[in-house]
């Protein structure tokens, strides 16, 4: 008889300790407050996801208001996400615990495996992770992101008069600029980009393949409990495979810009700046040749996709767009380019870029942190290894801070004084906490000074007959608009306008 219970309990046994192994306790909370709301728990991993479906961060912002400014999804036994959509409670989770939000969810197929850990993105919080931010920290501080200006302005004219002579192809010309930018930004590159270099082909091929790692549930191996599926013979093989070459590239582009600085060549970039902080920060050449390498990944669509919203906007929004041209007349004239330096004496121009990033963010979803510690909230609890996210799309339709959120209205970032009023709203564009992009100096000024040079230059109007989707965006985390027209009238004859950029 006892023969028999011990045999019939047998593969209970190993059931529950196959469970105990696949799903280990994950939190140690020794508080019973509750997690936040949300919707129904889903008890199989993966199973009902809602990174399956289609533009989640527009479906969260729907679930934000009907559970609240932080809810809560269950996903398998013990997986918990954390989603912010509020602003008040993004600051004070985000920012005031950011130093228990500074890890990132566990990446393996893109993170270790793609990116041999060596790429910020996907890098959990730990000692490689402060060294290598703070390299990037001292190479694009302020004082260093102002010496790039004069590359950005350079490049923003060829965009202007790209515009001029091909107006329908718009979108490419915004990439080329941000391709242009982040190349020679980061190795000092001076020959002209075109998007179909070669080069750019193998940058822009590694970051479609990231893109298609890091989705969620793109790599069963990223699942809570199937971590062992690392071992399994050619699982993995074709990441590994993509790792090899994209370090090849990375390492190439590192050795050709060390040779031209050893043949004399004195453009300032961030490769110059990291490696004479190399030794300070204990950098090896390999790390150095990924955080550079990741520049362009992190840097150049993203900025490419700012900017065409912010055309995007004005087009749709021609009172708005008055306004700042209104400035642009009295502060710089139509006899020369607005610069870095009218910055500060055009308050309307700068708001529209600020509404710009808020109206259609960026970083729609927000990237993914992870708590490392409990945190409590408002009487709820983020258990130790949830994974929290911070909507953007939600944040930036918060009625509270934004009124009627729908509205293109660049006048909410505006004081009394007519001064451009940015702290006690500022919008979450770049992120949080100790993930915040570094490389924000950098992308502002692009920002900038392309929605300056784009409203000097065009009035920019709809085709009746092509109607833009102002929603129709990819479904990515970096979203980017759908092809649209535009008609862009010259606001300076054409001759003139080719003598101020420097074309004849
Ligand atoms: C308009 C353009 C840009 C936008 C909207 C943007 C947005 C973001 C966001 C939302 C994050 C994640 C922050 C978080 O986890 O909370 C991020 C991270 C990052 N960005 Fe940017 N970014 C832009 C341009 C740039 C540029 C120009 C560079 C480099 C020159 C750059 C380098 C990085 C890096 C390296 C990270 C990873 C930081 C980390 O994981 O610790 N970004 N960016």
């Amino acid at each position: 008889m006892n023969e028999q219970i011990l045999y019939l309990s047998l593969p209970i046994l190993a059931l529950l300790t196959f469970l105990y192994l696949a799903f280990p306790p994950r939190t140690r909370t020794g508080t019973s407050l509750p997690l936040p709301p949300g919707p129904p728990a889903h008890w199989l991993p993966g199973i009902g996801s809602p990174w399956t479906t289609t533009y989640a961060p527009r479906l969260f912002a729907k679930w934000t208001e009907e559970y609240g400014p932080v809810f809560a999804l269950r996903r398998g036994w013990r997986d918990v996400y954390v989603v912010i959509g509020r602003w008040k409670a993004a600051q004070e989770i985000m920012e005031r615990e950011g130093g228990a939000l500074a890890d990132r969810p566990s990446h393996v197929a893109a993170g270790e495996v793609l990116s041999g850990g060596m790429r910020i993105v996907t890098m959990g919080s730990g000692e490689r992770l402060v060294r290598l931010r703070r390299l990037l920290h001292a190479v694009l501080q302020p004082k260093l992101a102002a010496s790039y200006e004069p590359l950005q302005t350079q490049h923003s004219h060829a965009l202007i008069l790209d515009i001029l002579a091909d107006p329908a192809h718009h979108q490419l010309h915004a990439r080329r600029y941000a391709a242009a930018v982040i190349l020679a930004l980061t190795y000092g590159k001076t020959s002209p980009t075109h998007y179909d270099d070669a080069e750019v082909v193998a940058v822009r091929t590694c970051l479609g393949r990231l893109g298609s790692t890091m989705r969620h549930g793109a790599w069963r191996v990223d699942a809570r409990g199937f971590g062992w599926l690392r071992w399994v013979p050619g699982y993995l093989g074709e990441l590994r495979g993509w790792h090899r070459e994209e370090r090849a590239l990375f390492e190439g582009q590192l050795e050709e810009a060390r040779r031209r600085m050893d043949e004399g060549d004195e453009t300032p970039c961030l490769v110059r700046h990291m490696l004479e902080h190399q030794a300070e920060f204990r950098i090896a050449d390999e790390e150095l040749a990924y955080v550079a390498g990741s520049m362009f990944g992190a840097g150049s669509e993203t900025t490419a996709s700012a900017v065409t919203i912010a055309i995007m906007a004005a087009t749709l929004h021609p009172d708005a767009q008055t306004k700042v041209q209104e400035e642009l007349d009295a502060v710089v004239g139509r006899e020369r380019a607005p610069t870095f330096e009218d910055r500060p004496n055009l308050p309307q121009t700068v708001a529209f870029m600020l509404e710009a990033f808020r109206w259609r963010p960026v970083s729609v979803g927000g990237f993914a942190h992870r708590a490392t510690r409990d945190v409590i909230w408002s009487g709820y609890r983020i258990p130790e290894g949830a994974v929290v996210i911070a909507n953007h799309w939600a944040i930036a339709h918060d009625p509270e801070v934004y009124p009627e959120p729908e509205k293109f209205d660049p006048q909410r970032w505006i004081d009394e004084e007519g001064r451009v009023r940015e702290e006690d709203r500022r919008f979450c564009t770049y992120g949080f906490g100790r993930r915040v992009c570094p490389g924000n100096h950098v992308a502002n000024r692009s920002v900038f000074i392309n929605t300056a040079l784009i409203l000097w230059a065009f009035r920019l109007r709809e085709n009746p007959t092509a109607p833009i989707d102002s929603m129709a965006f990819s479904d990515a985390s970096n979203m980017h608009a759908d092809p649209f027209e535009v008609v862009f009238e010259n606001r300076i004859e054409e001759g003139e306008m080719k003598r101020i950029l420097g074309e004849v």
